[in-house]
């Protein structure tokens, strides 16, 4: 999604980003901007005591950066990038300059200097404009700054060693990550967030305005803008009518180091050589302007929505990301050795999962981002592979079925794998041990994920017992037991998935307060409990399953006794896309379907249950909670 309007000048063009942070890297492309990555060899060496100000310094090193990308890509037979961005974070405190530390100890210094004072960050950008005549590179260079300033609290020397050991200072302006570990020493923040973070969103959005839609003649002497026009405003600002009210030449006065001069109806602006600031002959731009507002990149996304998907699911099937963990860098015939796949396809894969921004890439090789060590490590402490393995061998065959699960209105397994399912959960997950623990790693893997948010959405500390209905591995009644010390969890699952538990325990914790029950909830008795979950339960199952479930569990209740549902809840005004998303997915595999809050509402009030409470989280989960009247 573009939210940004004026993001969308940038869509057809080949936008570098001339920096390895990946922090940038996710701002911008949260934006919705596309852009390759081209980290900047320019050391940054420049002097500071040349500089009338921190900021001239910050702007300068941004300028050079982006300018030492610009020309290394001007080669000769290839497309030269149209613009590129580069971006310097530094941090001044006491009349200096602070970096990166260059190692623990100067990660210590700089932090005792923050401690307890305010202190400023500045980020230079510089927007390069490039166009290559005869080989030769030519460059329209715009660059600005934004200052926030920071307060420290006083901190301790054991906690400031504590921070350091943890490794978070050591690529970070000033030695500290206001977005991660780092927000802790931080007592609050004047100005933007995301300029400390390392890039100024906002004002870049501001000086897209600026370079794109340049104010009408009449507006020249008046308009500042101030802010980032409102989506509506944008509409306004197209091209068609910005071109019909500047006829003539006018020359704008912009902050960079160019004047450009805006003329033909529909144009960017011409510059001094004649061409428009994106390097394309004026009456050629006035066309491709038009086509380019009109761009339906959302549905260029969404072509290319399943593509990524699978590039993700095979790199990860292929364990490319377990291979580059902990790896400075490899090289594409390396990687293809060690999956034994074959140079040129591994090169590709490699290449687009660097778009995919799952990796990085550089001259030495290929490495990790910061997600993929997250979430895609098989091993990591967070990782999200299970779960992708099981849309990858589960659920994309499913998906394939679509137009027939939507024709016929049933779910897919017998298109997908040649079996009709009599019990959905023993005919389409259970009925190999390699399904089996495939689903249970899958339902693992999100769980851990999400386990935090379901317990801790409301208050629960009223409840002594708990039965986590369909609790598959216990990763939510791990994280239960350590959010409320005085409450004992029962898992209750077939036996197909409690008799595989014990691969899933955490090694080193306290799961006494954890028992593991097998059992059927629609045929078996069910354990007593102050509070039962049903987490991804009941979007499996028709609704005369369900009815019958919540049945038997209003009748288990006694007064007082709480449910708590954790689920996709539809909303037709937010238009959640997962949670739409995942209501075909209900399709094609089960017998069940997502549903909307008045659709659990009336569901939990028909069996009993009052104060029905829904806490939509927007993200993978929203958490309903009831009490048994
Ligand atoms: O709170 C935070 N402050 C700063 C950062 C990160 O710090 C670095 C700043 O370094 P620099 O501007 O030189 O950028 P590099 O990472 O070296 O990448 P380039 O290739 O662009 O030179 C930057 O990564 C910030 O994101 C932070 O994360 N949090």
């Amino acid at each position: 999604m573009v939210l940004c309007p004026v993001i969308r000048k940038l869509v057809s063009k080949r936008v570098v980003l001339a920096s390895a942070s990946p922090r940038r890297q996710e701002i911008l492309s949260s934006a919705g901007l596309r852009f390759e990555v081209v980290p900047s060899r320019f050391k940054e060496t420049l002097d500071k005591t040349s500089f009338s100000a921190p900021y001239e310094y910050a702007m300068e090193t941004a300028k050079q950066k982006a300018l030492e990308v610009a020309n290394r890509m001007n080669v000769k037979d290839f497309r030269p990038p149209d613009v590129v961005i580069g971006a310097d974070t530094i941090v001044t405190v006491d009349g200096l300059i602070l970096e990166k530390p260059a190692d623990k100890q100067d990660a210590y210094n700089m932090l005792s200097r923050l401690n307890g004072k305010v202190h400023s960050v500045f980020t230079g950008v510089t927007i390069v404009h490039c166009s290559s005549k005869d080989n030769q590179l030519q460059t329209e260079v715009f660059k600005f700054y934004e200052e926030t300033k920071v307060k420290f609290s006083d901190l301790s020397e054991e906690l400031l060693w504590e921070y350091i050991h943890s490794g978070e200072p050591m690529d970070k302006a000033g030695g500290y990550g206001i977005q991660s570990l780092g927000g802790m020493l931080v007592e609050y923040v004047h100005g933007d967030f995301l300029n400390v973070v390392g890039f100024p969103l906002n004002h870049f959005c501001k000086k897209l305005v600026e370079l794109y839609y340049p104010p009408p003649r009449d507006a020249i002497h008046h308009v500042k803008y101030d802010s980032v026009p409102s989506v509506e405003t944008f509409e306004v600002l197209s091209d068609e009518e910005h071109g019909s009210s500047t006829q003539g030449n006018l020359t704008i006065k912009l902050e960079g180091d160019n004047a450009f001069s805006s003329g033909a109806p529909g144009s960017l602006g011409k510059n001094k050589i004649g061409q428009d600031v994106m390097g394309e002959p004026v009456e050629k731009c006035s066309g491709d302007m038009e086509s380019l507002t009109k761009f339906p990149s959302t549905l260029v996304e969404l072509l290319d929505g399943f593509k990524a998907s699978k590039a993700m699911f095979v790199a990860c099937k292929l364990k490319v990301f377990d291979l580059l963990k902990g790896k400075a860098h490899l090289k594409a015939k390396d990687v293809a050795d060690h999956i034994s796949a074959s140079v040129c396809g591994t090169e590709r894969l490699l290449d687009s999962c660097t778009a995919l921004q799952l990796l990085k890439k550089t001259n030495q090789g290929y490495s990790n981002t910061e997600l993929a060590d997250k979430y895609l490590v098989s091993d990591s402490e967070y990782s999200l592979h299970g779960y992708i393995m099981h849309a990858n061998d589960h659920v994309w065959p499913l998906f394939t079925h679509l137009e027939s699960a939507v024709k016929e209105g049933t779910n897919q397994n017998h298109r997908a794998f040649g079996k009709n399912t009599q019990d959905l959960f023993q005919d389409s997950y259970y009925h190999s041990m390699e399904t089996k623990l495939r689903f249970m790693n899958a339902m693992h893997s999100i769980m851990k994920l999400t386990a935090r948010g379901v317990a801790t959405a409301f208050d629960l500390s009223r409840f002594r017992s708990a039965c986590d209905l369909g609790g598959c591995t216990g990763a939510l009644a791990q994280v239960l037991i350590q959010e409320y010390p005085h409450l004992k969890v029962t898992v209750f699952d077939l036996p197909d998935v409690i008799e595989n538990v014990s691969g899933f325990q955490p090694t080193g914790q306290d799961t006494s307060r954890i028992t593991f029950t097998s059992g059927d909830f629609f045929k078996d008795n069910i354990p007593e409990a102050d509070l039962y979950i049903l987490s991804r339960v009941l979007h499996d199952w028709p609704d005369d399953k369900i009815n019958a479930l919540l049945s038997k569990i209003s009748d288990l209740c006694t007064p007082g006794s709480g449910l708590l549902l954790s689920e996709m809840v539809l909303d037709d005004k937010k238009r959640n896309r997962s949670a739409w998303l995942q209501s075909l997915n209900m399709l094609v595999q089960t017998e069940g379907k997502e549903r909307s809050s008045y659709e659990y509402r009336c569901l939990l009030e028909q069996h009993g249950f009052r104060n029905v409470e829904i806490v939509q989280t927007g993200s993978l989960l929203d958490i309903i909670l009831c009490t048994k009247c």
